[in-house]
């Protein structure tokens, strides 16, 4: 008799490890293959009632879990983090202990290694807390629900048997299970038949045991008669929603079905799988194109320069699509748009008040006025007129004395084109003999003159004479 399975010692890998051709130790015994409710160690020599859990505080060993009957080392320290629970009766007091350690992997008591629920007698909260449960190393029972099995869907392995008993529920919720001892069913009502995933349940019949005793199915309930499958799932389903597909058609995320990837609020990586989750601030259903608050596709609070923010930097504010300006920007284009809109807005005003100014005068004829005898054109009446009263247009001409302009003057309501010739110079003797001058020009009367029209005594003194259109004689001689 051995008391250890043969084994070799490998010098490459520095490790013991079974020949190939030995076989597993359980106990004192070797087996080929661990027997039901056991597990194959890592290093393929022993069959173990638990894979090695994660010990808390020690990070130079990863704790295993069974995936497929062998223990493999979690990817994630948090994964394989193991509660021992300390009575078989799952209770409100128990759960609420649980629950701050937050552990996947329950160990059942050595002395009772069962853990048996009764929803009815559970808080909510608690049902919450069982539903953190993946691996449980124990016997599991669940008896006299009404309603639903939720706080099963993470369940993935059981070591010893799972029963669930004397229930009335219209789905098992069991997606999620891969491994068991054995699975009892026992009085168990309600059933839908969409819910049910009779293909299923017949390969997991391959890897353990599964006994079906009073088990009915509900065919009048209206709830039955709604049950579906998401359209996410192929295979059938353990019940409602993208969580309980046997399998996905498309996209498996988090244990769920997605048409696409935004839809699972990652961003797309291949035909067949999502990458990573998109950032935080990405607006949820909407997608991105990688992880960064730069690649969402829309933004779940503020953009800032197309980047998703949880507010805008500072000197910045959110408008109301959530886009982040920038305040002295935006004040300058808002002084800028408001002296726009002022000059718009003035102006019309600015037009109707020139018309209006414009108006007030009437445009006659030159000729007419000077032929009325009524009006001041000679020396007795001469016009003398304000600096306002007459408008200068542009230059027609320059003489000795001064510049003349065209222009217009405007005197008792009317408007009258004239030529403007203002004088240089600015000598009160100036003005005398431009006065004495303007005597003259006022009493000549002539076709062949040019009639005086009126005199501006400003500090320019300016002689207004009738317009020639037509410009100098010379020009035509
Ligand atoms: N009433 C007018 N209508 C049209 N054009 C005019 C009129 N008065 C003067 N001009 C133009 O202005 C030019 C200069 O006129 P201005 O009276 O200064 O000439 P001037 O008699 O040669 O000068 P000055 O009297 O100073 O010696 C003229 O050649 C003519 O083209």
């Amino acid at each position: 008799c051995e008391n250890a399975c043969p084994t070799d010692y490998d010098p490459g890998k520095g490790v013991i490890v079974s020949r190939n051709d030995s076989t597993l130790q359980v106990g004192n015994i070797c087996v080929r293959t661990c027997p039901p409710g056991f597990q194959e160690s890592s290093d393929s020599r022993f069959c173990l009632s638990e894979c090695p859990v994660q010990v808390p505080g020690d990070d130079r060993r990863r704790g295993e879990l069974p995936v497929n009957g062998i223990c493999r080392p979690c990817e994630r320290a948090a994964d394989c983090r193991a509660c021992r629970l300390s009575a078989a009766i799952f209770t409100d007091a128990e759960a609420d202990r649980l629950r701050a350690d937050g552990c996947p992997v329950w160990q059942a008591s050595e002395l009772q290694p069962m853990l048996d629920v009764d929803p009815q007698r559970l808080s909510n909260a608690s049902l919450q807390v069982l539903g953190q449960l993946r691996y449980l190393y124990g016997n599991f029972v669940v008896k006299r629900v009404k309603g639903s099995l939720d706080f099963l869907t993470n369940l993935t392995f059981v070591s010893g048997n799972l029963g669930l008993m004397m229930t009335n529920t219209p789905y098992l919720g069991l997606a999620s299970l891969q491994s068991a001892k054995a699975v009892t069913l026992f009085r168990v009502s309600g059933l839908c038949q969409a819910w049910y995933p009779a293909e299923r349940i017949n390969k997991l019949r391959e890897r353990f045991e599964i006994s079906e005793i009073n088990v009915s199915f509900d065919n009048t309930s209206a709830e039955c008669a709604k049950a579906a499958c998401h359209p996410q799932c192929t295979g059938g389903c353990w019940g409602p929603g993208r969580r309980l597909c046997v399998a996905c058609l498309r996209y498996r995320v988090n244990d769920s079905c997605y048409a696409d990837c935004k839809e699972a609020h990652r961003f797309a990586w291949n035909a067949t799988a999502c990458g990573a989750a998109c950032h935080a601030e990405c607006k949820i259903g909407f997608g991105c194109s990688g992880p960064g608050p730069a690649d969402c596709v829309s933004c779940r609070r503020f953009n800032e320069s197309g980047v998703c923010v949880s507010e805008c930097s500072r000197g910045h504010r959110p408008d109301s699509n959530g886009r982040c300006y920038s305040v002295m920007v935006a004040v300058g284009i808002c002084l800028g748009v408001g002296l726009l809109l002022l000059l718009t807005a003035s102006l019309p005003l600015a037009v109707l008040y020139y018309r209006r100014r414009i108006t007030r005068y009437e445009a006659v004829d030159l000729d007419e006025y000077l032929r009325d005898a009524s009006n001041p054109s000679d020396m007795v009446k001469l016009l003398i007129v304000n600096d306002d009263d007459v408008s200068k247009q542009r230059v027609i001409g320059t003489g000795a004395f001064g510049t003349v302009f065209k222009g217009m003057l405007r005197s008792h309501g009317r408007e009258l084109p004239v030529a403007v010739k203002v004088l240089r110079g600015r000598s009160p003797k100036l003005g005398q003999e431009l006065l004495k001058e303007a005597g003259v020009l006022a009493r000549v009367r002539h076709p062949c003159c040019i009639r005086l029209v009126a005199l501006c005594l400003t500090q320019e003194p300016q002689l207004i004479t009738a317009l020639m259109p037509r410009g100098c004689l010379l020009d035509f001689v």
